[in-house]
């Protein structure tokens, strides 16, 4: 029998899960007690998590699908993978900023009724392509602004290929980590509010989390602000745009077009929209980086203890020091946590070989290598300390 159930609730490129060792590792569908769910898109939020769950590994971006808080507060971290997925986006937004530019997508289905309508005039193709083309004419790139809102993975790699065709890059993101100011073209101009990017880019796009701050972040105020014809692009998620409003923008002919990637029953179907259906991520090679970087992360965390890239836990990675035995605690942030680990630690005769303990918000984790024997029910009392929420032997 095998030492971890992994639940999977979407499909995982096999890429990722033949990494798992089947000796240790079960994966299926259909699992009654999961040590861990690994999932894409799959709603969290009405799902019941049993106890048995010791982790979530979400492969992709977003985590707005599960419930984070909540997980944090029973000790269950939740992990995704930063960047697996960016270029895949990347690539689909630069996509869209052509398809409305250029009326692509009007203009193809401007060709397929000619052709259907024709069969039964049998009028001259060409020259009604060349009466009808007029009608689509677009415009180019270089000399439009585009406003990238959040430079993140995602975001930074859109700025710079902006950039690489000629836009004009105008980026706002007030927590953007040396890491990403690092990847950077220093030719996208840094603007220091929503308000100033909206008032100069032709284009927008946001790249942003959904979270309580970024819902509703596209608005009408804002998008007033751009210029005649601005077009806006979404591919973060559909309630960081209030579609309401830009629906009404496009009515009105202030903007030109709405590109995105979460279809509504009212948005999809407006002449100026073009929705896509969640396509960002869907590329073979990020499918597969997701499922790998996930996956990786699940297994270094169920077998170590090792905690990389959570979205409600600190890092904590330690190597394992032969002869000891691991301990890994969540507790909460509070005073005295620590030396309340260790007194039990130390009444319970244990060496501490190695000690971590990193906080984040209103939690904390600690990994710990004692040397020597550990007893079952040393587990126990440190469960009794008040502010532990979970505690596993490793
Ligand atoms: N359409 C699709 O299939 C996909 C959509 N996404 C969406 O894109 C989002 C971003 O993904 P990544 O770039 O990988 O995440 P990331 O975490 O690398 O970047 C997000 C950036 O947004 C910034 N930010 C947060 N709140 C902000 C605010 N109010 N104003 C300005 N900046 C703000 C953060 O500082 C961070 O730099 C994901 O959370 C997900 O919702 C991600 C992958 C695929
Ligand atoms: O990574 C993300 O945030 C995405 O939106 C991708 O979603 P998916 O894995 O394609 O269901």
């Amino acid at each position: 029998m095998s030492t971890f159930a992994i639940q999977t609730l979407n499909a995982i490129s096999p890429v990722g899960l033949q990494r798992l060792d089947r000796d240790v590792f079960d994966i299926g569908t259909d699992i009654a007690e999961p040590r861990a769910l690994l999932l894409r898109s799959a709603d969290l939020h009405s799902v019941e998590i049993p106890d048995s769950v010791y982790a979530v590994a979400r492969a992709g971006a977003g985590t707005n699908n599960i419930p984070v808080d909540r997980l944090a507060a029973r000790g269950i971290p939740v992990f995704n993978t930063p960047g697996a997925n960016a270029n895949a986006v990347k690539e689909l937004v630069i996509a869209g900023m052509l398809l409305a530019a250029r009326n692509l997508y009007h203009a193809a289905d401007y060709t397929r009724d000619l052709v259907a309508g024709r069969a039964l005039s049998g009028k001259d193709l060409d020259k009604q392509v060349e009466a009808g083309k007029k009608q689509f004419a677009g415009f180019e790139l270089p000399g439009r602004t585009l406003g990238v809102v959040g430079l993140g993975a995602i975001g930074v790699l859109v700025a710079n290929a902006a950039q690489s065709l000629g836009l004009k890059v105008l980026g706002y993101d007030p927590a953007i980590t040396v890491e990403r100011a690092w990847q950077l073209s220093p030719q996208v101009e840094q603007v220091t509010s929503v308000e100033e990017l909206f008032s100069r880019s032709d284009m927008v796009t946001p790249h942003v989390p959904l979270v309580e701050g970024t819902r509703g972040l596209v608005d009408a105020h804002r998008i007033s602000l751009m210029p005649e014809g601005g077009v806006i692009l979404n591919f973060a998620r559909g309630g960081v745009v209030d579609e309401a409003a830009v629906l009404e923008a496009l009515d009105s002919g202030h903007l030109h077009a709405y590109v995105n990637d979460f279809p509504t029953e009212a948005g999809a179907i407006h002449p100026k929209v073009i929705a896509l259906p969640h396509l960002g991520a869907s590329t073979g090679e990020a499918e597969d980086n997701c499922a790998v970087m996930a996956v990786d992360q699940l297994s270094d965390f169920l077998l170590h203890g090792n905690i990389r890239n959570s979205v409600n836990f600190p890092e904590v990675v330690m190597a394992r020091t032969p002869g000891t035995t691991r301990l890994g605690i969540f507790n909460q942030n509070r005073p005295t946590m620590i030396g309340q680990i260790t007194g039990v630690l130390g009444e319970a005769g244990l060496n501490v070989a190695e000690f971590t303990n990193r906080s984040r918000g209103e939690y904390a984790y600690t990994l710990v290598d004692v040397e020597g024997e550990v007893m079952d029910d040393l587990k126990q009392s440190i469960l009794a300390i008040d502010g532990v929420v979970r505690a596993r032997k490793l």
